[in-house]
């Protein structure tokens, strides 16, 4: 009798042997005959003059030509529809008890039937639904009482059965949306909001990781094989390259705030497929149908998309390709297509197989899906803020945050930027209980300019990823507090924020205290007396201040004086007054 996990466990390490590929012929064309090397030889160099006339003629050439692609660009309508992989954030795989850690050894965490082994059966595991749930709810849609599994039979090394495990004609969820805005990043030309609808979502298996060996070697992983997954699909109803990826983003966003998957697209948790067709405008409608939109150019599908770049740069390629097709009397064939990273084009892979070719047949061995209302709406209500929410929120009266500084701060570090800047505000105001909002507002702001700019910039020079463990939220709290009640200046901060950085672990006050590090304000005769020093070293540029207004020539003084006081004790603003007074007599 098969065992079910672990005790049933197999370990297995494939190889796929390929036979050995006829090595492609050097194509004549990129050699020149040895005939043409010699009549180049023979050419005479060309003129300084006439080398300018070429240049002149090749650069209007190519505006000539970027001009004409711009207006052919104008003619031809982009439509795209993208199709979202996203692991799910479970313990076990779909259909087996067996972990899903893909960081384990390859082939350590199987299941017989992940492997399809004749006589192992499926037992879907409930807990793989909550995130999927949270998922569909947090994207709008209408969750289907009941629900089935289909069989996609393909044959590929990574699909052991000879067919996924998928949700074709009932799916579990159908009928969302998600509202893209401005800040999202969609083109301008979309306007403020754009609404795609989401046709479905459906639970599905993974497959396994291949690893290629050129010339004749593969290796297969098991771990990710029915690894459980979502697939998100959405209506044709993209049109511009920076939309759709302002939406893979904003799904990715979603997903990580509801907690249904626990990475983004750069640890390879989501995977996006682009499908792309184009239509002359004000033409007659294009032949093909989707789901009840009609009027569509044959769609190609770019596959595995890895980054929101990939996503906008292949669209562009692909639309561009077409329109070139087009032009020059071709026809668009529905085929699959690849992407690689930094190319200019994308290249065929494969022919689309029909849905016919899948014999999609519902999954004798799975029980129908049965949701209860109950589980919907306890789900519903225990959704985490959604990242829409978080922007009114962080943008509000209470936080006070610019949109260019709350969007990275949700963004940033799957969510880990945001939860950190949450503790340093809630040590901020454990601090302070009884502060004034607009106070409270000056010093989450000025968290957040930390937070991100100062603690991050540190980051990127360091070259190290997001760790709330290097500067402890604590020490960001202190500092932030000291510098908002002027007991440091700005650059005595930096400075010992830098000291936290670089493993300095006393307590910020403390940090403080030793190193006298505590702003003694300076009197105002303090000030005068070294303005005068300073001006005395360049009478002639004050002078030019005073004569010609030259104000910019202020700020030499102004660095002069935070060099030569005396060190954490010159405050800005008060140097700057005490010069504009000297220099020009303004108080
Ligand atoms: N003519 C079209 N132009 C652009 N996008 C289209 C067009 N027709 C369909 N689409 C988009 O293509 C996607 C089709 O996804 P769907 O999962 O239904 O089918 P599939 O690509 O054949 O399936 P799979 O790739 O999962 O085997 C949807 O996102 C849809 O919006
Ligand atoms: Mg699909
Ligand atoms: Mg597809």
């Amino acid at each position: 009798m098969l065992r079910p996990w672990p005790s049933g466990a197999v370990r297995v390490l494939c190889r796929v042997n390929r036979p050995f590929l006829a090595r492609p012929q050097a194509n004549p064309a990129r050699f020149p005959s040895t005939r043409s090397l010699q009549s180049a030889a023979t050419d005479r160099v060309p003129l300084r003059k006439q080398l300018k006339q070429e240049a002149k003629a090749l650069k209007a050439q190519k505006k000539l030509r970027k001009e004409s692609e711009e207006a052919s660009r104008q003619d031809w309508e982009l439509t795209v529809g993208v199709e979202i992989h996203a692991q799910l954030d479970t313990e076990a795989k779909l259909f087996s008890r067996a972990p899903t850690s893909t960081s384990d050894t390859p082939n350590s965490n199987v299941a017989l039937f992940d492997l399809a082994f004749p006589g192992s059966q499926p037992e879907f595991q409930a807990a793989t639904l909550l995130p999927a749930l949270r998922a569909a709810i947090a994207l709008n849609c209408q969750i289907q009482p009941v629900s089935r599994f289909d069989r996609k039979h393909y044959f590929y090394q990574d699909q052991p059965a000879g067919y996924q495990i998928t949700q074709y004609y009932e799916p579990f969820a159908r009928n969302g949306y998600v509202d893209l805005l401005d800040y999202d990043g969609i083109a301008p030309e979309d306007g403020g909001r754009v609404r795609v609808d989401i046709k479905q979502v459906q639970l599905e298996q993974d497959t396994a990781k291949s690893q290629e060996y050129p010339p004749a070697t593969q290796l297969l992983d098991f771990n990710r094989v029915s690894h459980p997954l979502i697939e998100i699909i959405t209506m044709p109803q993209i049109h511009t390259p920076a939309t759709a990826a302002a939406c893979v983003r904003k799904l990715q966003a979603i997903l990580l705030a509801c907690g249904a998957v626990t990475t983004g697209m750069e640890m390879g948790g989501l995977r996006a497929d682009v499908n792309v067709s184009i239509r002359r405008r004000g033409e007659a409608p294009g032949q093909h149908r989707y789901d009840g939109i009609g009027g569509l150019g044959q769609r190609t599908e770019i596959k595995n998309l890895s980054s929101f770049k990939a996503v906008e740069d292949a669209i562009v390629a692909e639309k561009n390709r077409q329109i070139a097709v087009l032009e020059s009397g071709g026809v668009i064939e529905g085929e699959t297509r690849g992407w690689t990273i930094g190319s200019t084009e994308t290249r065929r892979l494969r022919g689309k197989e029909g849905a016919v070719d899948y014999r999609y047949m519902p999954d004798p061995d799975i029980s129908p899906l049965v949701i209860g209302e109950d589980l919907i709406s306890s789900l519903t209500e225990s959704l985490p803020t959604s990242p829409d929410s978080l922007v009114t929120q962080l943008t509000g009266a209470e936080y006070g945050l610019s949109i260019e500084d709350a969007k990275p701060l949700i963004e940033l570090d799957d969510g880990a930027r945001l939860e950190y800047y949450q503790d340093v505000v809630d040590i901020l105001q454990s601090l302070h209980p009884d502060q004034d909002p607009q106070t409270h507002a000056a010093l989450t702001r000025m968290a957040g300019n930390w937070v991100l700019h100062e603690l991050g910039g540190l980051l990127t020079k360091a070259d190290r990823a997001w760790d709330d463990t290097i500067v402890p939220a604590r020490a960001l709290a202190d500092l932030v507090d000291h510098l908002q009640q002027k007991r440091i200046t700005g650059s005595i901060a930096k400075q010992v924020l830098a000291a936290v950085f670089d493993g300095d672990r006393r307590p910020v006050p403390r940090l403080l205290e030793e190193d006298n590090l505590l702003l003694r304000p300076m009197s105002r005769e303090e000030y005068v007396a070294l303005a005068e020093t300073v001006l005395a070293q360049r009478p002639e540029m004050v002078e030019q201040i005073r004569s010609k207004n030259q104000l910019g020539k202020m700020g030499w003084f102004l660095g002069q004086m935070m060099r030569l006081g005396e060190k954490g004790r010159v405050e800005a603003p008060k140097a700057q007054e005490v010069l504009q007074e000297l220099i020009l007599g303004k108080q």
